[in-house]
C-alpha cells in the first residue's frame, strides 16, 4: 500500500525545470530517503508535496487520494507533516507553549483563541507526554531560543509528530547539530513511531544508510535511481554523480 505517490510530476520556474517527470511511490511505514547533489530538486519536491508550490503538471497522492490541488493546511489535516531545514520555531515560546498550540490546532481549538489553552487538561497532558518522549521534559519551560540546537531540532520533530501525521517529511534533521548532540537526535529519529511513514531528505550518508530502508536519488530534477540501501550503495552511476562528490 502506498502512503505517498507522485505521477509524472513536473515543476518549471520560467524556462527552468526543477522537477522533471518524477513518478515516486513511497510505501506505508517506509523509511524512505531522498538524496541527490545540491540543486537536484529535493527541496522543490518537498514544497510540491506540502503545497508550497503548485506543480506545472502531474499528480500527488496521499493514501491513494489526489491532493494535488489541496492547500497546504488541508494537506496537514490529511496527515502530511514536515520539518524544516532551517529552524522555524517561535524562540520566545517555551516548548510546552508550542506543543500545546500544535496539539490544540490538531484538535480544532485554534478557532477558539479566547479560551485559555492551559484550561484544557487533555492538551496539557498530551503535550507533556510528547515532550517526554522526545527527551524535552527538562527543557519544556525554558524559552525555546535558549535551548541547545539539537534540542530545538528535536522540538521541531516533536511538533510535527503532534499533528499525528501519516507521512512525516524530515528535512535534514541533523543539519547544524553539534557533534555532541548528534547521537541523541539520531536516536530519536530512529525511534519514530513505526506506523508513521518517514521521508528523509538528507546529505549525511551515515544517517541515510543507518536509517533508510529505501532510497530515491534525484539528479537535475529527475529520478535517477531507486532501490534498497545496498543497491544504491553499490550503484556505480550513483557513486559517480553523488556519493563520490559529497562524501
Ligand atoms: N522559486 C524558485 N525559482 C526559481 N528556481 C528555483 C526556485 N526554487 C528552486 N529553484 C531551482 O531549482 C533547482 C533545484 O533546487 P532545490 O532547492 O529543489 O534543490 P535541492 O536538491 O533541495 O538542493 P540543496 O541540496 O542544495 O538544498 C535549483 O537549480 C534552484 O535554483
Amino acid at each position: 500500500m502506498t502512503a505517498l505517490e507522485t505521477r509524472h510530476l513536473v515543476k518549471r520556474f520560467g524556462g527552468f525545470t526543477a522537477t522533471h517527470d518524477v513518478s515516486l511511490s513511497i510505501r506505508k511505514g517506509a523509511r524512505h530517503a531522498l538524496i541527490g547533489p545540491n540543486g537536484a530538486g529535493k527541496t522543490t519536491l518537498i514544497n510540491l508535496f506540502t503545497g508550497v508550490f503548485a506543480p506545472t503538471s502531474g499528480q500527488i497522492l496521499l493514501d491513494g487520494e489526489d491532493i494535488t490541488t489541496l492547500p497546504a493546511h488541508a494537506r496537514v489535516a490529511r496527515g502530511l507533516s514536515r520539518t524544516f531545514q532551517i529552524n522555524q520555531l517561535f524562540g520566545d515560546f517555551t516548548p510546552l507553549d508550542s506543543m500545546m498550540l500544535a496539539i490544540g490546532e490538531r484538535k480544532g481549538h485554534g478557532r477558539r483563541f479566547w479560551r485559555p489553552l492551559a484550561a484544557d487538561r487533555d492538551v496539557a497532558e498530551e503535550a507533556v507526554a510528547t515532550l517526554e518522549q522526545f527527551g524535552l521534559a527538562d527543557a519544556m519551560s525554558n524559552e525555546t531560543k535558549l535551548l541547545p540546537y539539537g534540542k530545538q531540532r528535536l522540538l521541531e520533530i516533536a511538533l510535527a509528530i503532534a499533528a499525528k501525521p501519516k507521512v512525516l517529511l524530515l528535512d535534514e534533521p541533523a543539519a547544524g547539530v553539534p557533534e555532541e548532540e548528534r547521537e541523541e537526535v539520531l536516536a530519536i529519529v530512529r525511534a519514530l513511531p513505526e506506523d508513521v511513514t518517514v521521508v528523509l531528505i538528507e546529505h549525511d550518508m551515515d544517517l541515510v544508510f543507518s536509517f533508510a530502508d529505501r532510497i530515491s536519488v534525484l539528479a537535475a530534477g529527475a529520478l535517477f535511481a531507486e532501490g534498497t540501501v545496498e543497491e544504491i550503495a553499490r550503484n556505480p552511476q550513483v557513486k559517480a554523480i553523488y556519493l563520490g562528490e559529497d562524501t
